[in-house]
């Protein structure tokens, strides 16, 4: 496939789904990885993981924070081949889905003195609109930490490469696949009444 770029494996990785699909961001989209098998061979993601940290290593991070839970378990792999700090968010309990880009993340209080000051990378298992980097982000702001890469196995379409620019971070990845994106009101799939699929 002519818009698949990816490192040796990755995309055995991933069952991928076209079609019409309501994401975590809010945003409608035309395509849906099955994520929930990822991490089922914890070997196979250290290799990639491995591989990751290499890539994330010149921006001389202190410490990696992912969102739970794909997320999270990526970024405690590559935290590990780093022999640096591992932190992970998690989704707000009461940050329900409205709008786009609605979902809250927040980090654990017992791990705030530990990021304070601390330049850390943001890694997620994919990154899709980037609500849970952009959410993670804010989260180890108010922690007093910088973030200061983002990294992640595979990034769809090109949201996270506005945002890591707009940041002026690295954004590191094993791999890119296109997509498209739309908010619910601008769904082309919406207007043509085709009906969502489930997630
Ligand atoms: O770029 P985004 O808009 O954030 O979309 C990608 C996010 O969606 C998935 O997580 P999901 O919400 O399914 O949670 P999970 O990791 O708990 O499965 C994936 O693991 C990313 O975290
Ligand atoms: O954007 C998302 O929420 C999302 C996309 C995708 O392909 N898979 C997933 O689990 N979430």
């Amino acid at each position: 496939m002519s818009d698949i770029e990816m490192v040796p494996g990755l995309a055995a990785l991933f069952d991928i789904r076209r079609g019409h699909f309501e994401l975590e961001s809010g945003h409608h989209g035309d395509l849906w990885l099955e994520l929930g098998a990822l991490f089922l061979h914890p070997r196979r993601i250290a290799r990639l993981a491995q591989e990751l940290a290499r890539r994330i290593a010149p921006s001389g991070v202190d410490a990696i924070c992912g969102p739970l839970e794909g997320g999270a378990f990526l970024a405690q792999s590559v935290a590990s081949e780093l022999d640096i700090e591992f932190h992970y968010s998690e989704r707000e309990k009461h940050s329900e889905r409205g709008g786009l880009y609605s979902v809250a993340y927040r980090i654990p209080r017992a791990l705030h003195a530990a990021l304070s000051g601390k330049r850390v990378a943001v890694v997620d298992d994919v990154i899709n609109a980037g609500s849970a980097i952009r959410a993670t982000w804010t989260a180890l702001e108010a922690c007093g930490a910088k973030p200061s890469a983002l990294g992640a196995l595979l990034v769809l379409g090109s949201a996270a490469e506005h945002y890591a620019r707009d940041k002026g971070v690295p954004l590191v990845s094993l791999g890119a696949l296109t997509n498209s994106l739309w908010s619910p009101a601008e769904c082309p799939l919406c207007k043509a009444a085709v009906p969502l699929d489930p997630t």
